[in-house]
């Protein structure tokens, strides 16, 4: 008997391009969605976009109350939480950055209310994903959160960020190659659930990204169109698959590492871009496929060494050895790598010296 069965759950609309912030209210206007927002921010991405929001709100008769969160915690998702009961909020709106995005997804899931993702940087690919990041102790969750009912790019913003935070927006989509090698290692020794169409559009967003690294440039609005493009793209993958293995892999491990190791020194897509060159010489397979990931990296000014990460290379050394405790999540580290062939790998991919 047929048994199986899915459910896909996407944004409905996707606005991309310049100036669209302005169109936040229609956007709400075309979802039906009435009553009070609750704007889920950071400190610099509410000055830059959750502030201007907040007043084209008022301005169309709505009356939007905002909260600043600072850090990816479980305890930042009950400040919303307890924020969006004590303003009594109807629904959320996501403005910033990976974490405040990821923030605002988890406590509207918890909320049963309905949310709007709006990044201010093309810095990773949770933007449309349905999947937070959450450290926890020693460990790290991938917790499943609500996707937003639409996401509202607006280029002109996304241009204007540092650009070190649209390299690491190429990295972390970079690092989908490697993300996919070790889900599809996982599926044939551990015959973890496994789904062809998400790890196709992950590694072809990959090569589309890849394919144009020379229009992606500082300065640029059309390098925050095709890198945006890309990171959404991604997120469907993760939202095909129910998990994001399709975009997560021992390269993620290794970064969330170093976020426990070395907190904030490096961001996020950096460091799973150079934990992905050393991943993909660990695969080994195709010769030369780790050069391959470390020239792409190169081409749109990603770091490729632990010295541009800002982390020595003892630490890179630990991460490699103690990340697979992270999380049970099958990869090409197995049960671990021992000092040894840690250093090995991290030297013959130049990462370390
Ligand atoms: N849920 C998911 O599927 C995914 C989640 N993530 C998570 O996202 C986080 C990484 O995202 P990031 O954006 O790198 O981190 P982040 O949210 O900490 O942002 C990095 C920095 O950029 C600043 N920033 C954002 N927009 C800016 C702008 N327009 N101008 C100036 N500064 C701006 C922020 O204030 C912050 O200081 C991690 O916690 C990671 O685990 C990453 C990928 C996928
Ligand atoms: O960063 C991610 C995909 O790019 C997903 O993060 P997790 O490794 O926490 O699932
Ligand atoms: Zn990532």
């Amino acid at each position: 008997m047929f048994e199986k069965s899915t459910w896909i759950r996407l944004p409905r609309n996707v606005v991309v391009g310049h100036g669209v912030r302005e169109s936040v209210v229609e956007v709400l206007d075309d979802l039906h969605m009435q009553g009070r927002p609750l704007l889920v921010t950071s400190p610099t991405p509410r000055a830059v976009a959750a502030d201007p929001i907040a007043a084209d709100l008022e301005d169309r008769g709505v009356d939007p109350a905002i909260v600043t969160v600072e850090t990816a915690t479980f305890d930042a998702v009950e400040t919303v939480i307890a924020t969006a009961e004590a303003e009594e909020a109807n629904y959320l709106v996501g403005v910033g950055g990976g974490k405040a995005i990821d923030i605002a997804k988890m406590a509207s899931e918890r909320l049963e209310m309905g949310f709007l993702s709006v990044p201010t940087a093309a810095s990773h690919d949770g933007i449309v994903s349905n999947r937070g990041s959450v450290p926890d102790g020693n460990t790290r969750h991938s917790v499943a959160a609500e996707p937003p009912l639409a996401v509202v790019a607006d280029t002109e913003i996304l241009a204007e960020a540092p650009w070190e935070l649209t390299t690491a927006g190429c990295a972390d989509i970079i690092s989908n190659y490697t993300a996919v090698m070790d889900w599809r290692l996982a599926k044939r020794l551990k015959d973890v659930e496994y789904s062809e169409y998400a790890a196709a559009l992950s590694e072809m967003t990959a090569e589309i990204l890849v394919d144009n690294a020379d229009l992606i440039r500082p300065g640029l609005e059309e390098s925050a169109w095709i890198v945006t493009k890309a990171l959404m793209s991604s997120g469907v993958a993760m939202s095909i698959a129910g998990s994001s293995r399709p975009a997560s892999g021992a390269e993620h491990l290794f970064s969330h590492q170093l976020d426990r190791l070395e907190p904030g020194t490096a961001l996020h897509g950096h460091q799973v871009g150079v934990g992905s060159i050393m991943t993909a010489y660990l695969h080994g397979g195709e010769r030369g496929f780790w050069q391959d990931i470390r020239t792409a990296l190169s081409s749109i000014d990603a770091p490729t060494t632990a010295a541009e990460l800002g982390i020595d290379d003892e630490t890179v050394l630990k991460a490699l050895t103690t990340c697979h405790e992270i999380r049970d999540r099958y990869t090409i580290l197995g049960d671990g790598m021992n000092e040894r062939a840690a250093r090995e790998v991290a030297t013959k991919t130049g990462v370390i010296e």
